[in-house]
């Protein structure tokens, strides 16, 4: 039997504690499967007392997660606490930089730093595994950077927010305000520490921006994700959607277009009968389109403890089953210095349908208005639809929803810019993306 592969946790939260008691509880399994023992040998997070079920007290105890990662006698550093910045850039980079392996749930960390992290890892030939930093439990690192090789990749996108989706169904299915659904996903562990991160879009951004690197091997970008959260999204929007047959969902997609490569976080219309208008509650989609495979659609389990620390597992699983010196995977699926530069495509040169809920004072001749201003920007209607009929005597405001074909985001702002100028409608206008799954 080969020598145990000792590791680190930095993070005792959710995934953290989730983990440790999957690797005591499961030593046994692990052994067998992997040829060696794992063993927890240091440990770090805020609160040293807590009781987390389960016992770590043989492993060594650090109060700074910085320390363990340089000094601590390990294979492998697991960083599970969180945050973009320190200590988890300064312990990862540690532990890397000291040949050390690292696993990593953390993709706020690997948007803003992967590939100074991945050429970190390449220069001490130590590995980078964040398998748990996209769609929790769903392999879809794996299938990205190992199994799609060779493929030409058009576009990736998914549900890949367990919080955002959570609240989305529970909304609809079960009638519940966005609050009380957000609170919901926090007890469940689903949420970020800071859940704006979740309903105002980064996370899905930090995610879309690790997978578009590796599908389509430009430097992470980040910062140039197009990004709207789900905070906008009413029960009148949700309600709208289904009776023109779609789902709202919020989606991540990164796509390769004459202009360069577009990335986009918005909540999306989805068609009702599409695979992915059906993933609810805190599964993930993750579809991505290539010319050798097709389309490929992964769901599963987005967030939590054991689904993340199930994909973290397996990060762990791969080191302890790889023997020294092996050939090992490039962080970023290839080598970091090779990655190009990311080329930002125009939102407003975006293409696709658009669903636009407009409340208008009910006036006579809105109707006609609003349809010659679609015309003049050369969009054209899939439907328009006059809703809460007014009695005569009613001076209410009415709602009136179209949905476009496939047009021009351009002409689409322009469309509700000259509308808004008319002085009918009664609040903002709300504009939702339409997207059509290729087959599923
Ligand atoms: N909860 C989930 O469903 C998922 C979480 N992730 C990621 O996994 C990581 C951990 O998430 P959770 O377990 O949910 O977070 P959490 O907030 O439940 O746990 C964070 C842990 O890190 C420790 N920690 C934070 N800052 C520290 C510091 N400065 N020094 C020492 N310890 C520190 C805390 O004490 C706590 O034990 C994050 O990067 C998160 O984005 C990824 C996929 C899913
Ligand atoms: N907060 C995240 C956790 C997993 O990445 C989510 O809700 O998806």
């Amino acid at each position: 039997m080969a020598d145990a592969l000792k590791i680190g946790i930095a993070g005792l939260g959710t995934v953290g504690a989730s983990l440790a008691k999957i690797l005591v509880e499961r030593r046994d399994m692990l052994e067998t499967t992997c040829g060696r023992p794992i063993e927890i040998v240091a440990v770090t997070a805020r609160s040293k007392g807590r009781d987390r079920g389960v016992d770590l007290s043989a492993a060594e105890w650090f109060d700074d997660p910085v320390a363990l990662a340089r000094e601590a006698k390990i294979d492998v550093f697991v960083e599970l606490m969180g945050g973009a910045g320190d200590p988890a850039l300064a312990a990862v980079k540690a532990a890397l930089s000291r040949g050390v392996h690292v696993v990593t749930a953390n993709k706020a960390l690997l948007a803003a730093h992967g590939v100074e992290l991945a050429g970190i890892a390449e220069k001490h030939g130590s590995l980078l595994n964040y398998e748990a930093a996209v769609a929790g439990g769903i392999p879809v690192i794996k299938a990205l950077r190992e199994s799609l090789t060779g493929n030409t990749i058009s576009r990736v996108y998914g549900i890949m927010n367990g919080t955002c989706n959570y609240i989305l169904t529970k909304m609809e299915k079960e009638g519940l305000s966005f609050e009380a659904c957000l609170k919901e996903a926090q007890r469940l562990g689903y949420a970020e520490a800071d859940p704006a991160f979740d309903i105002e879009g980064n996370d899905t951004a930090h995610k879309l921006s690790i997978l578009t690197t590796l599908a389509f091997g430009t430097r992470i970008s980040a910062d140039d994700i197009y990004l709207e959260g789900i905070t906008n999204i009413s029960i009148d929007d949700i309600r709208a959607a289904a009776d023109l047959g779609y789902r709202i969902k919020l989606l991540g997609v990164a796509q390769k277009t004459d202009t360069g490569v577009e990335q986009r976080v918005h909540p999306t219309m989805v068609p009702l009968d599409s695979v992915i208008a059906q993933v609810d509650g805190v599964t993930n989609a993750v579809a991505i389109e290539s010319d050798i495979l097709g389309e490929l659609l992964m769901v599963g389990p987005g967030a939590g403890g054991n689904a993340t620390a199930s994909a973290v597992l397996g990060d762990i699983a791969d080191i302890a089953k790889s023997r020294p010196g092996a050939q090992t995977v490039p962080a970023l699926g290839r080598p970091a210095a090779a990655l190009a530069p990311y080329k930002r495509a125009q939102i407003r040169k975006h293409h696709g349908g658009y669903f636009i809920r407009l409340s208008v004072e009910d006036r006579t001749g809105v109707f006609a208005s609003i349809a010659r201003h679609m015309a003049e920007n050369g969009i054209s209607l899939e439907s328009i639809v006059q809703r809460a009929q007014s009695t005569a005597e009613s001076t209410d405001p009415k709602t009136i929803i179209l949905v476009t074909h496939a047009t021009m985001e351009d002409s689409v702002r322009k469309a509700v810019a000259s509308i808004k100028s008319e002085g009918y409608l009664v609040g903002e206008p709300q504009v939702i993306r339409i997207e059509r799954p290729k087959t599923a």
